[in-house]
């Protein structure tokens, strides 16, 4: 059984489509970067997954539950991060974890255990009693982690888990990915960071709604005959638009032509 199985999943608001008959399927244990420009879907596609947006059509499936009709069964089996790390700024370390714990139903023999598991993961041993606000955004970053698998999920669902911390957290995070992947646990997550894409075991493009290409990143660089997953998206992003990246920014140049103002 797949962790996450949509068929033709769309998505409108009013009149507007956001996501456009999406087929998805995620195997047990992989890591699966959903990729695309700002506006893309990705976001829309990942709140339908979680079970809190319903989809205007289509069918699926997440860890077996359905879609369309098992939303808050889907709620409690996931683990879910976003980029403003779902955590209470005005709570300590510890009371931040104490309240994921209480929302997940844990017992407090369980919560407990998990509160040292989780500290000891994020390297925050002596900060316990610390407000989060307070903290750096590497260390923000990897408690939110911890809090989202407190309850151990069979998967993890992170939207943009790496926007504005530095490239050692990005890296430690990552880290934590591949361990979590290893013990089976299935991941989804949307980046902007090709170097992270290209850590995926797959990954999809998504323009205007619709998965355009799906693969794994190095064969996806192979088929297409460049260099790296960021070549890769540009390109889909110049076909689509029928626009060149590179040639758009042509009327800057009218910074080094003609008299120095300046002078
Ligand atoms: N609740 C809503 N009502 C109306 N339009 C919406 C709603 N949510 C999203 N949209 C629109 O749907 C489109 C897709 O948005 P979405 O947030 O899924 O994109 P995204 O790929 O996640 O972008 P980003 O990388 O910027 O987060 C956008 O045009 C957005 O404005």
């Amino acid at each position: 059984m797949n962790a996450v199985d949509l068929k033709k999943i769309s998505k409108k608001f009013h009149q507007f489509t956001a996501v456009k008959e999406m087929n998805l399927a995620i195997q047990p244990g992989e890591i699966y970067g959903l990729l695309g420009p700002n506006g893309a879907g990705k976001s829309t596609t990942i709140k339908m997954i979680c079970g809190v947006l319903p989809p205007s059509a289509g069918e699926g499936h997440v860890l077996g539950y359905d879609l369309q009709r098992e939303g808050e069964k889907i709620k409690q089996h996931i683990g879910y991060m976003s980029q403003k790390f779902s955590l209470y700024e005005d709570l300590t370390v510890l009371e931040n974890i104490r309240f994921f714990s209480n929302i997940y139903g844990l017992t407090k023999k369980q919560a407990k255990e998990r509160m040292e598991q989780i500290i000891q993961m994020a390297g925050l041993e002596g900060r316990a009693n610390q407000m989060t606000g307070h903290l750096s955004g590497g260390w923000k970053q990897r408690l939110a982690l911890g809090c989202a698998i407190i309850h151990k999920p069979k998967l993890l669902i992170l939207d943009e888990p790496t926007a504005g911390v530095d490239p050692v957290s990005r890296r430690l995070f990552w880290e934590m990915l591949y361990e979590l992947s290893a013990q089976g646990i299935t991941i989804l997550v949307t980046t902007h960071y090709m170097d992270e894409a290209q850590s995926c075991d797959r990954v999809g493009f998504v323009f205007d709604g619709r998965k355009l290409l799906e693969g794994e990143p190095e064969t996806l660089i192979k088929e297409m005959q460049l260099k790296n997953l960021e070549d890769v998206f540009i390109k889909l992003v110049e076909q689509e638009t029928q626009m060149s990246v590179k040639t758009r920014f042509d009327k800057l140049s009218f910074i080094k032509e003609g008299e120095d103002a300046a002078l």
